[in-house]
């Protein structure tokens, strides 16, 4: 049978926004139940608390026993494995083919041979109809072949538990109710539980065992089909029916903040066989679907067991509880600041824990330090040639004012070497190569690869975040050394040719003043800020809010806050190593 799934008072919100509050249910083992909802009363977000995706701020969620919410991130990465998830979009991995897709968890969790991957996955790209789709990648596919291999990837492993989020959308209606049918198939094959989101009528009334929705902030009915569909709840009878007239209104916003209660006055229509709301009729009861191989659903005997028992009964939320304010005081400011500070100090713990944890990505590492390199070295080369220049004709001019001009080459070199080369190379990668980091993971995010990559039990810390980092690091030492050398002739350059300084003098002082730590020092500068660019890359972008815009001020956020910090923390090391390190010849 399948896994469980009790969820007990849980509350979620987003910033000022209350998405669902007191929440408490069970997923039976091994049925099908249907969440159903307006348009933005949070059933996505209720599908990903259930399976760790998102965090409420109350309550819990039971998997075969343990506590998802509170339970480690490293126990959740294997709870996570007894799921299958279909994310709305299909959330495939953009730089893969269908076929590896589909693979992919297969080569992670499993020590199947090729030609054993290859069955399965064949078997269960027939199933959805994409034979011969295979070799595409995501961009070449349409929505709802996507959405079908999606399927296809959330079934490979044998899930206990199948989450799926609107299975029509994109779909044409034949091919929603084909399906329909698979579903049905796979329930009566795997005895898997499953949750189906959806606003797809038809698909709820003929498809699950169990009902339930959200509107207005909380669940306000869920139970057996038949008790639920033979309701004469409004809201219920008016999302059922479709009719514009009733409780439902064009907006959720709008809907959240009536406060009147919902009446239940004048609309007894239960005991008939069709429901009546204004314009529009509809049949009660209709057939479940069945199996059409003829397989017996274990599930749907055990439910109407149930049922005929009086073990699966209605609830009802209370209709005066539902217009009861029940806000979650949000955290001030400071506290929201705290807060996000706190999540990157454990982002850059995290990222150095998961650098020794194995298997190591060498090739994403590798690809990303080609890609890091390659958009900063020209920009910094570019940028180093001038800025060595500057340094060297202010301090050449203020060495000659106060009789020092010898000590024009010490000068500059230390100054590009220990300040400026560190700050420009960082500066330069969190620019170009860190804002491309982070909108490719905020793209990812949005597009759900993220959270598939946890549903699969891998951890993205270590698969992209690490790789992100180490190429950062290594970019910045690299680049560093190059634009100290570049800085430093075009500093020798104009003392020498444009100021009239001596090329022996601007050599001498250098040698006399400058040690060997003095280049350490900006060794390790460009270290620490190749750290910082890559971790706050990462963490905007896997923290990115939904939509383009969020990307967009995802990457905004990612250079502005690194610029900040490279600029705080320089000062801080270079107070401290003027500190601890004595000069030469002081
Ligand atoms: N990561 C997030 N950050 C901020 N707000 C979010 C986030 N995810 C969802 N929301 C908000 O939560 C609310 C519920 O979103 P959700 O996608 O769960 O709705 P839904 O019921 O699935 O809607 P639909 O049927 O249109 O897909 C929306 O107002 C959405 O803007």
């Amino acid at each position: 049978m399948g896994g469980s799934v009790e969820v007990i008072g849980l509350s979620k919100t987003y910033g000022r926004q209350n998405i669902w509050h007191d929440v408490t249910l069970t997923l039976p083992p091994g049925e099908i139940t249907a969440m159903m909802g307006p348009s933005g009363t949070g059933k996505s977000v209720f599908l990903k608390s259930l399976i760790g995706l998102t965090k409420p701020e109350q309550g819990q969620v039971f998997i075969d026993g343990v506590d998802m919410v509170s339970a480690r991130e490293s126990r959740r990465l294997e709870l996570r494995k007894k799921f299958g998830v279909l994310f709305q979009d299909g959330a495939l991995f953009g730089s893969m083919s269908v076929y590896d897709n589909v693979a992919f968890p297969l080569r992670e969790h499993t020590k199947f041979k090729e030609t054993k991957v290859r069955d399965v996955v064949m078997e269960k790209l027939g199933m959805v109809g994409l034979v011969g789709q295979e070799h595409k990648l995501p961009g070449e596919i349409s929505g709802g072949m996507k959405k079908r291999a999606g399927l296809a990837r959330s079934l490979v492993m044998d899930p206990e538990i199948i989450l799926i989020d609107e299975p029509d959308s994109g779909l044409d209606p034949v091919r929603t109710s084909n399906l329909a049918e698979l579903l049905i198939e796979v329930n009566a094959a795997t005895d898997a539980t499953m949750l189906v989101v959806t606003h797809n009528i038809e698909l709820a009334r003929t498809l699950p065992d169990n009902l339930g929705m959200l509107y207005r902030r909380e669940l306000v009915m869920f139970g057996p089909r038949e008790e639920f569909l033979m309701t004469d709840h409004p809201v219920v009878s008016q999302f059922m029916s479709g009719d514009p007239d009733g409780p439902i209104g064009m907006s959720e916003e709008a809907d959240h903040k009536r406060s009147d209660p919902v009446s239940y006055e004048g609309v007894g229509y239960p005991g008939s066989t069709m429901v009546h709301t204004g314009a529009r009729a509809i049949e009660v009861l209709p057939r479940q679907l069945a199996p059409r191989s003829g397989a017996v659903r274990a599930s749907a005997e055990r439910h109407r067991d149930r049922v005929s028992a009086g073990a699966a009964t209605l609830y009802v939320a209370d209709d005066e509880e539902s217009d009861r304010a029940r806000a979650i005081p949000k955290p001030s400011l400071p506290i929201r600041a705290l807060d996000g500070t706190g999540s990157l100090f454990a982002l850059a713990l995290d990222t150095v824990r998961a650098t020794f944890r194995r298997p190591f990505s060498w090739t994403e590492t590798l690809q990303q330090f080609w890609f890091v390199v390659s958009v900063s070295w020209v920009p910094a080369m570019l940028i180093s040639i001038p800025l060595g220049a500057v340094i060297a004709l202010q301090l050449g001019t203020l060495t000659k004012q106060i009789g020092a001009q010898s000590f024009t080459g010490a000068a500059s070199v230390l100054a590009v070497v220990q300040q400026a080369s560190p700050i420009v190379t960082t500066l330069v990668i969190a620019g170009a190569g860190g804002a491309a980091i982070c909108a490719e993971i905020g793209a990812r995010t949005i597009r759900d690869e993220i959270d598939a990559m946890r549903v699969m039990g891998l951890d993205p810390v270590q698969r992209l975040v690490v790789p992100r980092v180490i190429a950062c690091v290594v970019a910045a030492v690299l680049l560093n050394g190059l634009v100290s050398v570049v800085g430093v002739l075009g500093g020798y350059f104009f003392n020498v040719v444009l100021q009239g300084g001596t090329p022996g003098a601007y050599l001498s002082s250098f040698t006399a003043l400058a040690q060997i730590s003095d280049l350490w020092v900006g060794e390790i500068k460009a270290v620490i800020f190749g750290f910082l660019a890559g971790v706050i890359a990462c963490y905007r972008g896997l923290n990115t809010a939904p939509g383009p815009k969020g990307v967009g001020d995802s990457v905004n956020q990612s250079v502005v806050i690194t610029f900040l910090m490279l600029f705080f923390v320089n000062f801080v090391l270079t107070a401290l190593y003027l500190t601890l390190v004595p000069m030469k010849g002081a």
